[in-house]
């Protein structure tokens, strides 16, 4: 099986290297990856600030868990709080992000043929002590999540952290699993019908940008 991390990549504003297409391609064979330096540190600075602004402006919630009239908040299972982006109206400092996930998306769409028909995401911030229990990204009854993509904010993550995504690589064996770090302009991106995973926890605030690539409702 080919080495699902990719190298570590230059900054993809550079000009110099394009991680879509590695990352398409991983998506296609073992179905997981790491790329590091998705986005510079500039563009991750920023999106970084703007999460914090809204973060101050009293913009986030405690994240739920379910679907539709079974939403619930389950503190014992996931304790970050969420602020979805309005896909209408982004930011600024979005474009970037989501000008890369709309060419990932169209690769896919291509290469795979997944019908991806949009994108959908919140930025996440994990307080303190908070986590992520092991779970799947489709809640009962709801089938449209196909690609997760988790883009990490804090430029300066060390590895007493906390906060790593684990990801169960193989999900009938429990120790087949990799420790992904939520390094500032790291993504991870995984087929969400495929690997369970958790977030460890965070021993100090954790900023990121999560999302799905989703079929039409
Ligand atoms: O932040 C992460 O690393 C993963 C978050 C996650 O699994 C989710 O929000 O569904
Ligand atoms: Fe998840």
């Amino acid at each position: 099986m080919p080495d699902p991390q990719l190298p570590s990549q230059p900054a993809a504003g550079d000009g110099t290297a394009d991680p879509v297409g590695p990352i398409a391609a991983a998506l296609a064979g073992p179905g997981w990856c790491v790329a590091e330096a998705f986005l510079s540190p500039a563009e991750t600075g920023a999106l970084a600030a703007e999460c914090q602004a809204l973060w101050e402006e009293g913009g986030f919630r405690h994240a739920r868990i379910g679907v539709g009239a079974n939403l619930r908040l389950r503190p014992e299972i996931r304790s970050d709080r969420v602020h979805w982006i309005d896909p209408a109206a982004p930011a600024p400092a979005l474009r970037p992000y989501l000008e890369r996930i709309e060419r990932l998306r169209l690769a896919l769409n291509e290469s795979l043929w997944l019908g991806l028909f949009e994108f959908e995401g919140f930025f996440a911030v994990y307080p303190p002590g908070s986590f992520y229990a092991r779970h799947m990204d489709n809640f009962e009854g709801a089938r449209h999540r196909l690609v997760t993509c988790v883009l990490y904010l804090n430029g300066d993550w060390a590895p007493g952290d906390g906060g790593e995504l684990r990801l169960y690589t193989d999900g009938e064996d429990p120790t087949r699993r990799v420790d992904i770090e939520p390094r500032g302009g790291t993504l991870a991106a995984f087929l969400s019908e495929r690997f369970p995973h958790e977030v460890l926890p965070a021993r100090r605030d954790r900023l990121s940008l999560t999302g799905w690539l989703r079929l039409r409702d």
